[in-house]
């Protein structure tokens, strides 16, 4: 950053540093996207959008790209770009270069209908995109296919097998096929091994991007730069220094319009052991020998393997009051809406260092964030006036954010300490700067075949390793969640669990994001 006339601008002091070999790897050439379950919610909600921001920012040149949907759906092109339209861009605000960039986006998109688990459609599909390869002079260069798969898990193994036999890219001058795969990925150890066993007989891993959304955020993607690029938190980072961790997920709103979905996975499959735990990772890992994508997971396997147990008095369940009432969830549907638990991570660095995973629907606030809370100062001569301990916040969203909570002289005449903090609010900081969207980012990677922020597959498994046993003992009806107040903080059972942690609040503070 650097100041220019009075404004703070992003100043570019050198290349970025994303994965090294990727700068050799700038692909030219025809690029076809094809969106699977084109006809559903996260198709239009998240996937489209980013393909429309990365169009915007000529990322998806319209005479390299075309995008293809494709569902069981029988609707036609023009029907599938009205669908899309308002996801795109919103109506009432959009300035004339959003409509005509967005009348120019859709025009690239195409519609094919046909099931999952018969030839018949994908052959069509290979045909629409062979014939748009050669409309692009692909045979003079290479040409690269991505299918996203914004669909049920239950139809992954057919599709790829669909793929597979029909939608190859046949390019003999280089280029590539990709799938992109959503979570949930498997239900528990062995579905997600199986799951794995049945893809990895098609394709190979370099060409798998399990997608976890949450490795997209931006204050995701900051925590190794954090970590590792400021001497100040290199010798703080461990059980000397660091009480306890906490990695924090609330959302308003329940499960409206998703019950059924969510019911059959609920809070630790949906939220924990993919979003909260790739957090984690990322805070506890060792440093990486490099940037490039496989060392990075292989320090984040590492950290998975060496994480204990989990045991049962170490977790609080909970459901909130009225999640019942959705017809598409069965009436005694043993569910957790919400989770609490302690993640304990047996090495050098983290013995005895409680990390503290929270996950909630229908809570009383919306926000992610992780709290990295410092042990008590030895010999502390403020005893008596102490206000509280240090606190690493870093807040992913709403308001992206890091503050640290320091103690400070209380400014005036008397000398008291009060808690204060050293803030970096995004909002501030980086004006007139648009984070990108996280399905954005990802995608992007997909296409440069940077697959740091993708979860590979010993890392699944391993994390499936550590939730499977308590999963399958709830499955069983052997542990109950406590009711919850919508709207409330979730079970009052869960801050006990938080101060039987060593977590101390501080009472009386509470940070205030700075306005403009
Ligand atoms: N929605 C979201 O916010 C998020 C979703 N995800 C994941 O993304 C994937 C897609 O999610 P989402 O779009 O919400 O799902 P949808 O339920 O909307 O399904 C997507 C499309 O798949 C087809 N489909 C639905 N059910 C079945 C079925 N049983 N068998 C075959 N095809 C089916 C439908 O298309 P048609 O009938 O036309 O073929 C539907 O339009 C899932 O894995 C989900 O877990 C992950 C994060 C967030
Ligand atoms: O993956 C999921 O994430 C969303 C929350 O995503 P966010 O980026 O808005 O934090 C959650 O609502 C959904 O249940 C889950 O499947």
């Amino acid at each position: 950053m650097k100041k220019m006339g009075g404004e703070w601008c992003l100043e570019k002091r050198s290349d970025s540093f994303r994965n090294p070999e990727q700068e050799t790897l700038l692909e030219t050439g025809c690029l076809s996207v094809i969106v699977l379950g084109a006809s559903g919610d996260l198709a239009k909600k998240k996937t489209f959008p980013a393909l429309f921001n990365l169009y915007r920012q000529g990322f998806l040149p319209s005479d390299e790209v075309h995008i293809f949907g494709y569902a069981r759906t029988k609707i036609s092109d023009d029907e599938l770009r009205s669908r899309l339209h308002g996801y795109l861009v919103d109506e009432k605000s959009s300035s004339p270069q959003q409509s005509e960039d967005l009348s120019k986006f859709l025009q690239l998109i195409k519609y094919v209908s046909g099931s999952y688990d018969t030839e018949e459609g994908f052959k069509r599909l290979d045909e629409e995109i062979s014939q748009h390869e050669l409309s692009k002079n692909s045979n003079e260069g290479s040409s690269r296919r991505l299918f996203y798969l914004a669909l049920p898990p239950s139809v992954y193994p057919s599709v790829c097998r669909m793929i597979w036999n029909c939608c190859m890219n046949k390019s003999d001058l280089g280029g590539w096929t990709r799938i992109v795969v959503e979570k949930p990925f498997g239900k528990d150890l062995e579905s997600a091994e199986n799951l794995s066993a049945q893809i990895g007989e098609l394709f190979d891993e370099p060409q798998i991007y399990r997608i976890d959304h949450y490795l997209g955020k931006e204050l995701v993607q900051n925590m190794l730069v954090l970590r590792f690029a400021n001497r100040l938190f290199v010798p703080l980072w461990n059980r000397d220094n660091i009480d306890n961790v906490q990695i924090v997920f609330r959302e308003d709103f329940g499960t409206e319009g998703r019950g059924g979905y969510f019911d059959e996975y609920g809070i630790i499959r949906d939220i924990i052991q993919n979003h909260l735990l790739q957090v984690l990772c990322l805070i506890a890992m060792e440093k990486p020998i490099s940037l490039k994508p496989e060392h990075i997971r292989d320090e984040k396997v590492k950290v998975l393997q060496s994480v204990l147990p989990i045991k049962d008095d170490e977790v609080v369940l909970g459901q909130y009051e009225g999640y019942r009432d959705d017809p598409t969830v069965p009436d005694l549907s043993n569910t957790p809406t919400f989770a609490n638990m302690i993640l304990r991570i047996h090495n050098e660095r983290w013995e005895g260092v409680p990390f503290i995973l929270k996950a909630g629907k229908a809570l009383n606030s919306r926000k992610a964030e992780i709290r990295i809370q410092f042990k008590d100062v030895p010999g502390d001569i403020f005893k008596c006036k102490k206000q509280g301990r240090n606190e690493l916040v870093i807040r992913l969203q709403p308001s992206e954010a890091i503050y640290m909570k320091l103690t400070v002289k209380q400014p005036g005449l008397d000398m008291s300490t009060v808690q204060s903090e050293l803030d970096l609010s995004y909002g501030q900081r980086y004006q007139g700067v648009t984070i990108p969207e996280a399905y954005e980012r990802l995608i992007l990677d997909t296409i440069r075949g940077d697959q740091q922020h993708f979860v590979r597959r010993d890392e699944l498994k391993a994390a499936w390793e550590i939730f499977t046993p308590l999963l399958h003992r709830i499955d069983d009806g052997e542990m109950k969640p406590i009711p919850y107040k919508s709207g409330s903080r979730g079970p009052a059972e869960a801050d006990e669990l938080l101060a039987k942690a060593g977590y101390l609040q501080t009472h009386g503070y509470i940070w205030i994001p700075p306005t403009l």
